[in-house]
């Protein structure tokens, strides 16, 4: 079964909570063809879906934690088999949430050829998702959990970039710019990929 994923291409988006993952995911989706995973996305399907699992995740994530990294890990490869054919490479968005789960993915499922990190301030992050909250929907986008969510990026998900920088694959996206101006580094850093 891995095997279908053995010469796919990987990239990591890494960024705090309201950074513009999602946007300029959307934004490589549409020039590149790529399939986005977003791993709250994943989750957020499967409490929906009200199964036995969904509830479970559903209780943690109105904590602000994180759920156990085997349940997000399993979502992720099926979800990247299922595209196997189809797909120009994989956005993996909001995942991995600390080091931990960086070599759980390379382990069971292969190495990423680039780390997007989309950087915007605390401040500016905060805003975006106080303002998201007024129409998404999500349990997570109030003030309080916004708070928790942001301190455990800060704590476990920053590692990860530290962690990549090594291997040089890490590409530092400034997210404070408007959307267009954002997307026209990342364009930069998806050619080089070719
Ligand atoms: N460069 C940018 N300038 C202004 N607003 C932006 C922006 N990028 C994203 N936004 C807005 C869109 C959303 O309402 C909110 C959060 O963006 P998002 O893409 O959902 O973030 P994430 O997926 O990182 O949580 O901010
Ligand atoms: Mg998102």
């Amino acid at each position: 079964m891995t095997d279908k994923l053995k010469d796919a291409k990987i990239v990591f988006v890494v960024g705090g909570p309201g950074s513009g993952k999602g946007t300029q995911c959307e934004k490589i989706v549409a020039k590149y063809g790529y399939t986005h995973l977003s791993s709250g996305d994943l989750l957020r399907a499967e409490v929906a879906s009200g199964s036995e699992r969904g509830k479970q995740l559903q209780a943690i994530m109105q904590k602000g934690e994180l759920v156990p990294l085997d349940t997000v890990l399993d979502m992720i490869k099926e979800a990247m088999i299922a595209k196997a054919d189809v797909s120009k490479g994989y956005l993996i968005d909001g995942y991995p949430r600390e080091v931990k789960q960086g070599e759980e993915f390379e382990k069971k499922i292969g190495a990423p050829a680039l780390l997007l990190y989309v950087d915007a301030k605390a401040e500016t992050m905060v805003k975006r998702l106080m303002k998201r909250g007024e129409t998404s929907g999500r349990a997570d986008d109030n003030e309080e959990t916004i708070k928790k969510r942001l301190d455990l990026y800060y704590k476990a998900t920053e590692p990860v970039i530290a962690y990549y920088e090594k291997c040089s694959i890490v590409r530092k996206i400034n997210s404070e710019l408007p959307v267009d101006e954002v997307f026209a580094i990342v364009e930069k850093a998806i050619d080089e990929l070719k």
